[in-house]
């Protein structure tokens, strides 16, 4: 038996979250449901701006989400990324250790510098806009991974977000060799319309001849196939990975897994924030793959988790909400 179930990289952000009505989007020209990357110089101005909204601090991380949402399900679990040695840096690596996943960083090695941090913008419609100042992770490279915990792991798990620095993406094909070499299966998420729209080669070179499992929301699809149809952006999500699951918001999700396709609607209930929906529901998916759940199982508990999210802010569940999202798939 492999020793973790799940392993993972990507960036480590922590997120600031606020609810901003729509026109502050316009006024801050604000890209409506997708990540931008911006400097720290624009970062301050963003906080500057939002400094009469609420806000408060949350574990973010695209895949730093989907690693913890998995050791919450009771995955064994890594994360290989980077922080600096400042407060952020702290509070994310507390989170981390709070949810029992392993990292490459010792605290006492911290390198100086500013933790990445994420202001997530939701509007009453309950859509994310991301605003991304990436700090020290944009220095992730290939000394962040583990060859060994690679090795010891059921599934890698590789985020998009890693596509736009050259040292990053190289740590994400190199994570994605390592896996193929051993036997490793290899996993990947699309990430966001903005990584696909203006890194699409990028995320071929991490996909390269094909990988085990993807995970992308239906936008997404469509931009990496330049297609329109549903039909064809299934036929898109097959020529790049043997098992996918494109997930569709309120429509739920469509799974493959190698032969046959599943459509698993979502349940009908209120959603109040989107933020990190696509990033639990590919954590607790992968849970569900690497405990021998059947495919449409894994479906169902990925979409029971992610639905249960959208209904709050923030994120990640509390450690007791995913106790309760296991329970109802003993
Ligand atoms: N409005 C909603 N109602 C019910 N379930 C939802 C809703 N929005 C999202 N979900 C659940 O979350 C899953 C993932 O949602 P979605 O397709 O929006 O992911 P995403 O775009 O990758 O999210 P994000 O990028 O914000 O993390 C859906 O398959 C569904 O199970
Ligand atoms: O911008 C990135 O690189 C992200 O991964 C953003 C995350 O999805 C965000 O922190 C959500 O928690």
């Amino acid at each position: 038996m492999p020793k973790f179930h799940v392993y993972g990289v990507g960036n480590a952000l922590v997120d600031l979250e606020y609810e901003v009505p729509d026109s502050l989007l316009s006024e801050l020209k604000i890209d409506k449901g997708l990540m931008t990357l911006i400097e720290e110089e624009r970062h301050h101005e963003l906080l500057d701006k939002l400094s009469t909204y609420q806000s408060r601090p949350c574990g973010g991380g695209s895949a730093a989400n989907t690693i913890t949402a998995a050791a919450q399900l009771g995955s064994a679990a890594y994360y290989s990324c980077k922080v600096a040695n400042d407060v952020t840096g702290t509070y994310f690596l507390d989170d981390l250790s709070a949810s029992g996943v392993q990292t490459n960083l010792q605290r006492e090695n911290l390198a100086a510098g500013h933790t990445g941090k994420c202001i997530v913008m939701v509007t009453p419609d309950a859509e994310r806009s991301m605003n991304t100042f990436l700090g020290i992770t944009r220095e992730i490279s290939v000394a962040e991974l583990d060859e060994a915990a690679i090795k010891d792991s059921e599934y890698v798990y590789i985020e998009g977000y890693l596509v736009p620095e050259v040292n990053a993406r190289a740590a994400a094909i190199k994570a994605r060799e390592i896996a193929r070499a051993n036997g490793v299966k290899c996993s990947l998420t699309l990430s966001d319309g903005n990584m696909v729209n203006y890194f699409k080669d990028g995320l071929k070179e991490i996909i390269g001849d094909g990988l085990d499992m993807v995970f992308s929301n239906e936008d997404e699809a469509r931009l990496m196939f330049d297609v329109t149809s549903i039909e064809d952006c299934i036929e898109g999500m097959k020529s790049i990975s043997r098992q996918f699951a494109m997930t569709r918001g309120p429509k739920g999700a469509m799974i493959f897994d190698g032969e046959k396709l599943y459509d698993i609607p979502a349940k009908k209930i209120e959603a109040v924030d989107t933020n990190g929906a696509g990033d639990i529901y590919a954590g607790a998916f992968l849970h569900g793959l690497t405990h021998g759940m059947r495919f449409a199982d894994c479906g169902e508990l990925a979409g029971y988790a992610a639905t249960k999210l959208v209904q709050q802010m923030g994120a990640r569940l509390s450690d007791d909400q995913m106790i309760e999202v296991s329970k109802r798939f003993v």
